[in-house]
């Protein structure tokens, strides 16, 4: 086997083959692989006193499976919505792109997101911007939380009772410029050349002409014939007079100004970026955040990142929308767990047509870096009213699967149109039938990482899952297993976006959730022990025993369990088996 003289070449040349083949056996206690391969680190043998750190193990096996289905340990950890997809299309047709959708008023009663659930939703996310005042009848008092709470409750509820596995993300609000919502009319149109004045004057209802500006600061360095651009061109204003901290305008470009609209400044034709200083995070979002990990939720979107010390005090996605945010993108990403590309407000700061090649930079600078990045806002907008999306629209998604987005966004679409349901099946469809493609193409095969690791075990761990994808690949394998307790290797893998699904065996359930969102990966909650050759063929019987695979289906198997008791010393390996 070509591929083991490689491994040990590039891994561990400088130990002994022969001392390796012999150590293996002391590995799993069980003679398992014809070869082996071994990495430096802490390890003794009898004959001599080698330091490994790291066990590699390149073989063919056959799983011998017994039929007493009594005899197997624990319980499969599959939800419903994957097992059914696997008997239904088989290991190849699993989905690979994770999809996320805005829980709204249009889909949070129970059946509703259940419907979603079945449909394929794997990630609910909940926009802490709404819903969260006790109504207008209160304001002023503080916010409510008690529909986020409702639907946090219920998804949990299905998860339990019925078997799915859909992660719960709260977004928050964030620090921007916006006009206030004061409910009815719910947009106002602005004509050519009328005059209106921006002010931070707080008035219950509208009053004609005038915008109220949710900042007090927001008029801070502006100037006379400064331009003010809503939702990033819905329309667009001049400032001719400043009149304290208001300031008044004419429309030049007439639109809609929409509740909610994002204000943006221009000056000569370049974004007024330094006028304010908003935190990332306000005092509301402390007190979301809190909430949200009182309730349990899974990941923290944070809105507005605009460096990266506002990320590492908490594990969050950080949300790409703002100009700034481009420019510390690497840092910003490297202290996140993960990216959210939020078009929407990314486009009121960058011109429209940055927006493709910037998400393609984003994309590629996540996976490099191995964060997922989920693709967000506006992909299929026009079914926010209608049962059908655009041609565009469908091509815009399939450009997101193939830059191998990890996931895909549905916001109004699910939160309040009413074609949700048809939004994800569309999300659904489309990017099965784009990954299909990029296997036919063999696409992954131009896939290149950087090493990421500094240390030599984050090293090998990323080496084994770079080789662990090729192998799978290159041998046509049915799936990858990885028995992984914090999610590392599984997503190490994922990174190299392989062919055959990855099944991520977790004992650890905040592992399972969080690895819903990565490319490739099915998480299962299992029971797993120090013996990994009894995880293993525990598994494999669970899952020939509910007819999932069958003889003669060969699966990759990676693992990373650092065993507890100090007597064993595996931390990582591979293995090639074939189910007798
Ligand atoms: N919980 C909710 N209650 C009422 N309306 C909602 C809710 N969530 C979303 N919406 C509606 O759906 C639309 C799209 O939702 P989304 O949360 O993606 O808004 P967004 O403005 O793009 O996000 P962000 O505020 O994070 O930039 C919003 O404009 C809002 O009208
Ligand atoms: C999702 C989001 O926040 C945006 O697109 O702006
Ligand atoms: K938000
Ligand atoms: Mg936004």
């Amino acid at each position: 086997m070509a591929v083991v003289g490689d491994l040990a070449l590039k891994f561990g040349g400088m130990i002994k083959k022969d001392a390796a083949i012999n150590l293996k056996k002391g590995v799993f206690g069980v003679p398992v692989s014809r070869h082996g391969v071994f990495f430096s680190g802490k390890f003794r043998t009898p004959e001599s006193r080698i330091r490994v750190q790291s066990v590699m193990q390149v073989g063919v096996e056959s799983a011998v499976v017994s039929n007493d289905s009594n005899s197997l340990k624990g319980v499969l950890g599959f939800d419903v919505v994957s097992e059914v997809e696997l008997r239904e299309k088989g290991f190849l047709g699993l989905r690979k792109t994770k999809l996320v959708c805005t829980v709204g008023p249009a889909c949070c009663s129970i059946d509703d997101l259940e419907k979603l659930a079945l449909g394929g939703m794997n990630v609910a996310r909940l926009n802490m911007c709404h819903n969260t005042r006790a109504g207008p009848a209160l304001r002023g008092r503080p916010c409510t939380r008690e529909w986020h709470q409702d639907v946090i409750r219920k998804i949990k509820k299905l998860n339990e009772e019925k078997g799915y596995c859909v992660s719960v993300m709260i977004d928050t609000e964030g620090s921007q410029i916006h006009v206030v919502d004061h409910g009815a009319p719910s947009s106002v149109k602005a004509e050519d050349g009328s005059i209106w004045f921006f002010t931070t004057e707080k008035f219950e209802g509208s009053r004609p002409f005038t915008v109220q500006a949710n900042y007090e600061g927001f008029s801070e360095g502006i100037n006379v014939g400064d331009e003010i651009v809503f939702d990033g061109g819905m329309a667009t204003f001049e400032v001719v007079e400043k009149v304290g901290n208001d300031l008044r305008c004419k429309c030049t470009d007439p639109g809609l100004l929409l509740p909610r609209a994002k204000l943006s400044f221009w000056r000569d034709g370049k974004l007024v970026t330094k006028n304010y200083e908003l935190p990332t995070l306000s005092s509301k979002d402390w007190s979301d955040i809190e909430f949200g990990i009182s309730e349990g939720v899974d990941f923290i979107a944070m809105s507005f990142v605009n460096d990266a010390e506002a990320v590492t005090s908490i594990k969050v996605l950080a949300k790409i929308e703002s100009l700034e945010a481009l420019h510390k993108l690497e840092e910003i990403v490297e202290a996140s767990d993960g990216i959210m590309i939020a078009r929407g407000d990314l486009g009121v700061e960058i011109p429209l047509e940055q927006i493709p090649t910037v998400q393609e930079k984003i994309t590629y600078v996540c996976r490099q870096l191995n964060k997922p990045v989920v693709v967000a806002s506006q992909l299929l907008e026009s079914m926010v009213e209608y049962p059908t999306p655009t041609r565009a629209e469908v091509a815009d998604v399939s450009e997101a699967v193939r830059q191998y987005a990890d996931a895909l966004m549905l916001s109004g679409e699910s939160a309040i149109g009413p074609f949700g349901q048809k939004a994800l099946a569309v999300l659904n469809m489309t990017s099965s039938r784009m990954e299909l493609w990029g296997r036919e193409e063999n696409r992954q095969n131009v896939l290149s990482q950087h090493i990421l690791g500094s240390s030599l075990p984050d090293q090998i761990a990323e080496q084994i899952c770079n080789c662990a994808a090729g192998m799978a690949n290159n041998l046509g394998l049915d799936a990858i297993f990885v028995y992984t307790r914090h999610g590392q290797m599984a997503s190490l893998i994922s990174r190299n976006r392989p062919n055959p699904p990855i099944f991520a065996f977790t004992n650890n359930s905040s592992t399972r959730m969080a690895l819903n969102l990565q490319w490739g990966v099915t998480p299962l909650l299992v029971d797993l022990s120090d013996d990994m050759e009894a995880n293993i063929s525990n598994s494999i019987d669970l899952i020939k025993t509910k007819g999932l695979i069958k003889t003669g289906d060969t699966v990759l198997v990676v693992s990373d369990i650092i065993p507890t008791s100090t007597t064993q010393t595996v931390f990582q390996s591979i293995m090639v088996k074939t189910i007798a």
